[in-house]
Formats: C-alpha cells, sequence, structure tokens
C-alpha cells in the first residue's frame, strides 16, 4: 500500500492581496509552501509528495523547496485554471507512480499536524474517501448583507479542511468526470457516489486566505517552535 500526497500551490491568492501569491511567503524562515511539504514529510505514513504550481512558479517553487533533499518530493506539474483542475492534473501526473491512495491537501495550509495525517489514512480502510473538518460550533444566520433574516440550524454542518483522502484509482475517476468549479474533492467525490468519512480537523490547521491569516500563522510557528 502506498500514500501519496498532492499538495495545490497553483493558486494566486487573489484575496491576500500581496503581489506574490501566498503560498511563497516567508513564514518564519522559510515560504508558507515548505513548511506544508515538510508536514506531510515528517509522517512516515507518507511515500511520496507532489507538488501543482502556476506554470510561471518553477522559480519561487526551486527557491522554496531548494534545501528538501528528502527523495519522496517529486517534481512539480503545473496546474490548471480552477483548484478542481489542478487536483485534476496532478492526479494525472500521480498516475505513473500508482498510489493505492491520495492525501489531496491546500499548500495555504501550512500546520496540518501528524495525527491529522493519520487519521485521514487510517479512515481509508473502512470509506472510499475520508476528510478533515470542524463542527461548526457558532449560531447561523442567514442575512440580507445588512440584516439578519433567517435561522439556519447548525445540525450536522462541519466546516471543511484539507486533507481529503481517497482511494486514488476512485477519486482519479471521479475528478476525469467531474465539474471543474468544485469547492473541494469531496464535493466530486459524493458526486460519483464514494463513500466520504468525516474525522475530526484541527484548529491550527487553518487555511490562510486574507492578510491576518500570515499574522495567525506567524504567531502560531513562534508557539510550535517555542
Ligand atoms: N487554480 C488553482 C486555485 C487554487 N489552487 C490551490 O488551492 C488551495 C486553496 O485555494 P485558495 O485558498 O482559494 O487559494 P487561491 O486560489 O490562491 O486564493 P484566492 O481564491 O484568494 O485567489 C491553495 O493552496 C491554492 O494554491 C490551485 O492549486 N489551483
Ligand atoms: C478545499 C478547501 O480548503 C476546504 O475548506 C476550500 O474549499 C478551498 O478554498 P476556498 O477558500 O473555498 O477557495
Amino acid at each position: 500500500m502506498t500514500n501519496a500526497a498532492l499538495i495545490v500551490a497553483a493558486g494566486r491568492g487573489s484575496r491576500m492581496g500581496a503581489e506574490t501569491p501566498k503560498q511563497y511567503l516567508t513564514l518564519g524562515e522559510h515560504a508558507v509552501l515548505t513548511h506544508t511539504i515538510q508536514a506531510f514529510l515528517a509522517s512516515d505514513r507518507i511515500d511520496c509528495v507532489r507538488a501543482v504550481i502556476h506554470p510561471e512558479d518553477y522559480a519561487p517553487y526551486t527557491q522554496a523547496t531548494e534545501d528538501v533533499t528528502d527523495p519522496r518530493l517529486l517534481p512539480p506539474v503545473p496546474g490548471g485554471a480552477t483548484r478542481a483542475v489542478s487536483v485534476r492534473l496532478g492526479l494525472e501526473a500521480l498516475a505513473e507512480v500508482r498510489p493505492t491512495h491520495v492525501l489531496i491537501h491546500d499548500a495555504a495550509r501550512p500546520f496540518c499536524p501528524p495525527d491529522l495525517i493519520t487519521r485521514v489514512i487510517d479512515a481509508l480502510a473502512t470509506a472510499e474517501g475520508a476528510f478533515a473538518a470542524l463542527p461548526v460550533v457558532d449560531a447561523l444566520w442567514r442575512t440580507d448583507g445588512t440584516k439578519a433574516t433567517t435561522p439556519v440550524s447548525r445540525e450536522g454542518l462541519w466546516r471543511a479542511q484539507t486533507p481529503q483522502a481517497f482511494r486514488f484509482d476512485a477519486i482519479l475517476a471521479a475528478h476525469r468526470s467531474g465539474p471543474e468549479d468544485a469547492a473541494d474533492d469531496v464535493a466530486i467525490a459524493r458526486r460519483a457516489g464514494l463513500t466520504v468519512a468525516v474525522v475530526d480537523g484541527s484548529e491550527e490547521n487553518f487555511k490562510i486566505t486574507r492578510p491576518a491569516d500570515l499574522d495567525r500563522a506567524e504567531r502560531l510557528l513562534a508557539e510550535w517552535q517555542s
């Protein structure tokens, strides 16, 4: 059995509003992407790691990985216009390795704890897919943008994170026939009829989306390092 990690890093980070795509911004002493790749290489359950990058990002990618000597890191492949297309292109490239399972993860989530990687892999023993998520704890309201209109039940609602892990052949087939604008891989998998287990995610595994998230990441990194 082999477990591959696919790190999607081909986005432009428009909500971050920085000149450099957020995965190449510096966090501590390294790029965000370097931390993300290292989080997966730190797990002995991961047999190979491949990043999907923007075609214009080979130079920053090379810089971000120049100190990574682990042979499990495979060469990057170019992504596409949407996250779903980037994932599909990454899966096509991983097909040459023929992994049993693949863990698909956002480059913008640099703090994926090792036990979370273990949890999603273990959940694949009894389901075709498994994803990290956290239950919604706040009250939910539909609004018109300025005023509350209708309450929404939070019963059974979870906030999806990555990694989202799947049996490789099943998710590759699902992506080949899936929509190119899906928000995540669980959406593609469910549309194809796959069973997807939910496992407890981690608050630390947040996605860097806006500038305040990078400040939060700097604080968390300092905590982890102290
Ligand atoms: N065409 C795309 C779009 C997104 N991603 C990746 O998918 C992850 C989650 O996407 P998001 O946080 O939305 O990143 P961006 O698309 O870069 O951000 P924004 O929507 O603010 O532009 C990121 O690691 C991003 O690099 C990708 O590989 N290919
Ligand atoms: C895949 C994902 O990270 C799950 O939370 C998310 O759907 C992708 O990010 P976006 O902010 O919705 O583009």
